[in-house]
């Protein structure tokens, strides 16, 4: 059992307090989205989580190793990190790209492993890419380019996976798809945070829902538990209607309030 965990977690950036007191632990098996307003502390935190930000207080560790303590190859053997709205900057061939995702295990794409060739192509195969392999990466839409960037992240094979808005460039189908993906990963024994916008979709695919606000975890639980309304009015500033569908909860924003908790 992979668990990651933080504790007592602030990160100052600049003047600002990005996060205050966050304890959190994001277990294997099981998908964990991260929700909040813009601004919230979202990206900083996983980013905090992935061993990239040194926290300003607190600490984050992973089976009781703290993060900050690992070699930067062992940190990005263990946990991939898929950052928010990636590019790819050379004209490489998309299995390539992909293939960069087994650098952490000391493998170029011109000389994989046979276990690193079955990764890249459970990968490719994993975010609907078979066709794209031999395409630039530069020449891609959003949405493919996200994909690839997506398949490179699970081509490490790593036990924690964080994902930063993974299907924010995705048409609906290729959201149903990836998060199919994250959550047969988080099945297979990963550790699986997302971050995501859709609370819809968060609830439809999550284990676990995180709500961050202003920095501090203003709740955390079953979907339904932290999907409310008046959660929703506090945190994020809208009037929504939550209601369940087929055994799925669906949120509604009607309107943004004047002042976030304000009813009415
Ligand atoms: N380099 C920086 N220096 C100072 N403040 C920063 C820096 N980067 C981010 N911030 C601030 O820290 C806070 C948290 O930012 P963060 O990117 O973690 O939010 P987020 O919840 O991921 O937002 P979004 O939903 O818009 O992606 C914001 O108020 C942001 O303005």
């Amino acid at each position: 059992m992979t668990e990651l965990r933080a504790r007592s977690l602030a990160v100052d950036l600049g003047q600002r307090h990005a996060l205050s007191r966050v304890d959190l632990t994001l277990p294997s098996g099981r998908l964990t989205v991260i929700v909040g307003p813009n601004g919230a502390g979202k990206t900083t935190l996983m980013r905090t989580l992935a061993g990239l930000l040194e926290p300003t207080a607190g600490q984050v560790t992973l089976d009781g190793q703290p993060v900050s303590r690992m070699s930067a190859g062992e940190r990005s053997r263990c946990i991939a990190y898929l950052p928010q709205g990636g590019n790819v900057a050379w004209p490489l061939p998309v299995a390539d790209v992909i293939a960069l995702g087994r650098l952490p295990h000391g493998e170029k794409p011109d000389s994989l492993s046979l276990k690193g060739q079955e990764a890249v192509a459970a990968a490719i195969h994993a975010a609907d890419l078979e066709g794209f392999e031999n395409r630039p990466a530069t020449e891609l839409s959003g949405g493919e380019r996200a994909r690839v960037l997506l398949a490179r992240a699970l081509a490490t094979q790593a036990r924690v996976l964080l994902a930063d808005e993974p299907v924010a460039a995705l048409d609906p189908r290729h959201q149903l798809i990836v998060l199919d993906v994250l959550k047969e990963q988080a099945r297979a024994g990963t550790t699986v945070a997302a971050i995501m916008h859709d609370l819809t979709l968060a609830a439809r695919f999550a284990d676990e829902i995180i709500l961050l606000n202003q920095g501090i975890v203003a709740a955390s639980g079953p979907p339904e538990a932290v999907l409310t309304e008046e959660l929703l009015a506090a945190n994020f500033g809208i009037q929504a209607h939550v209601s369940h569908d087929g055994g799925h909860l669906v949120v509604v924003a009607d309107r943004p309030l004047a002042e976030p908790g304000q009813g009415g």
